[in-house]
């Protein structure tokens, strides 16, 4: 470590810029949100930061800054509950919830090593799975801020008719979280749900971790919740100081300088936080936060420290380490969970500002849900084309090829070299198959281009946003799969299968408009198909 090596040190949340040559350029950046005492009005929650565009939606989003003193009298009232379900042998806590309302409450239990089942995903299997469990110690947490996301939407439904098939009172089984006036609250009062917990409105969904959404299904999974709050406001005070030491500035200047240098992308690996699962939430709140007008920054999440992209990562990257400092890590961030939610939030509206974008809206995640809903109001939902090449278990489209390999080499031919990044969007189950992830490193490995690997829907309500809006230098490598057997939607015209193909084809529709390559591979049996596929990949890109 050099004279230049920052380090902004709250008790043991930290943040340092490793690489001196990055701490030199970050310093001018940080200075200046120092003297414009951006860190102060932002606690204060000044909604003029970001310029008058964004202000309207700005002054309707910033409430998150004081959530962990608003947020106290929710701990008693998730207790309580917890109680009372438990007294009545209801111990298994299963959460729908898309993006912002899954994201949080999944990384808090996980790192307390609490269960909690997570249902961000239309993959019929996956959903049958949580199905299978014992329903007679289930109770849903159904938490959409908008209240009208289909997937969550079709979760409550067909658990409610599993329920009822049962003999169990679904109502009594049903808890809500959601906005105050959402059609979700509307219909838990008609249904007479068991508890629906109203969330401050005036936060965003990915910004949310700290509120109801965050905290209730975590904590009626048993993690310590109360614990959570005095994490961030332990790191408080520090965030909302106006000096180049507080950690959010820090990390939002090297960032901001880092992307003014064409490292827009931010390579994340655990390296010993203590925090399982960090980067998907993460994740979420970097790239729907910036990744818009053609700008932003593109959050890759990577298996660790020693995986492809982190330490061997080119000059469109920056590593930022979420633990103690390793090998090739340009920046450290250090912190309890409760502590880190809090100053990457800070860091990200922060970074939003330097970037000169709102980094309060998510303008491009509509258009993939739109293509979605035409494509399922089409006869056979609009699924019914042909595949380039059939080639083992394993069909093409979108690409001129007669074979798996063929259609690799093209693909990997295009981007390599492009400075741009490769984007892998499974739309599979993400517990039987999550071997589909170890396709990420073997092509950032293969390619040298940064590569992200996204579960769909699940992405879309995450780097999604990201992929159309942000820089436009994608490249998309679908994957789709037969299911094993399907799930019909109570009082839905689609199944659940054929709402996910609808997904996978909308959204590949709209990267299409916006020029990008998409190359789809549809598994007919998905194990066969995988291991097709990941060999061919290593033959075909070498
Ligand atoms: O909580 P809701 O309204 O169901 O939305 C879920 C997620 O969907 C998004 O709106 C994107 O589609 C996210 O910003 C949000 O976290």
């Amino acid at each position: 470590m050099t004279e230049h090596v920052q380090q902004g040190d709250v008790g043991s949340t930290t943040v340092t810029i490793v690489d001196p040559a990055l701490a030199a350029r970050a310093e001018s950046a940080a200075a200046a949100l120092a003297a414009g005492q951006v860190a102060s009005k932002l606690t204060a929650q000044d909604a003029t930061l970001w310029g008058p565009a964004a202000e309207p939606e700005a002054s309707i989003r910033l409430s998150w800054t004081t959530l962990h003193r608003s947020s106290r009298p929710l701990i008693g009232e998730i207790e309580t509950l917890r109680a009372e379900l438990r007294s009545e042998g209801v111990e298994r806590v299963v959460l729908a919830g898309m993006g912002g309302s899954s994201l949080a409450p999944e990384v808090i239990t996980g790192t307390e090593g609490v269960a909690l089942t997570v249902l961000d995903t239309t993959d019929p299997g996956q959903v049958a799975d949580a199905l299978a469990g014992d329903l007679d110690r289930t109770v849903l947490v159904v938490s959409s801020k908008s209240g009208g996301t289909v997937e969550t939407d079709s979760h409550r439904r067909i658990f409610a008719e599993a329920f009822r098939e049962a003999g169990i009172d679904a109502a009594s089984r049903i808890v809500v979280v959601t906005d105050p006036g959402s059609p979700l609250a509307e219909l838990a009062e008609k249904e007479g749900y068991r508890r629906t917990f109203l969330a401050d409105p005036n936060v965003g969904g990915r910004y949310s971790a700290l509120t109801a959404f965050g905290l209730v299904p975590a904590g009626l999974a048993g993690a310590d919740v109360a614990r959570l709050l005095d994490q961030a406001a332990g790191v408080a005070d520090a965030l909302a100081a106006d000096s180049p030491d507080n950690p959010a500035i820090r990390l939002a200047a090297a960032l901001g300088a880092a992307h003014e240098d064409g490292a827009e992308k931010v390579v994340l690996a655990d390296t010993g936080s203590g925090i399982t699962g960090f980067g998907d939430w993460a994740e979420q709140l970097i790239a729907e936060s910036t990744g818009k007008e053609g700008t932003g920054l593109l959050p890759v999440a990577v298996e660790g420290p020693q995986a492809p992209g982190f330490a061997d990562h080119g000059a469109d990257a920056t590593a930022v380490a979420v633990g103690p400092a390793a090998d090739g890590a340009q920046i450290s961030v250090t912190g309890p969970l409760g502590a880190q939610f809090l100053l990457w939030e800070y860091a990200t509206a922060l970074a939003g500002r330097l970037l000169g974008i709102n980094p309060f809206d998510q303008p491009d995640v509509e258009a993939a849900k739109k293509a979605a809903r035409s494509l399922l109001d089409r006869p056979e939902g609009g699924q019914a084309q042909e595949p380039a090449f059939t080639d083992g278990a394993v069909q093409g489209f979108g690409v001129t090829a007669a074979n798996l390999t063929e259609a690799l080499t093209g693909f990997a031919g295009q981007a390599t070299g492009s400075g741009g990044y490769l984007a892998v969007q499974a739309y599979l189950d993400r517990l039987d198959d999550a071997s589909a992830s170890l396709l990420r490193g073997e092509l950032a490995k293969r390619t040298g281009l940064q590569t992200t690997f996204g579960w769909g829907p699940r992405f879309l309500h995450s780097t999604g946003q990201y992929h159309k809006g942000g820089h436009q230098n994608g490249f998309f490598l679908q994957i789709t799969g037969d299911a094993e057997e399907d799930l019909a939607v109570p009082d839905r015209p689609y199944t659940l299968g054929t709402l996910q193909l609808a997904q996978a084809l909308g959204d590949g529709q709209v990267l299409a408009e916006h020029g990008r390559p998409v190359l789809r591979l549809h598994f007919t049996d998905r194990a066969a198909g995988l291991a097709q596929l990941v060999a061919a990949v290593q033959e075909a890109i070498r």
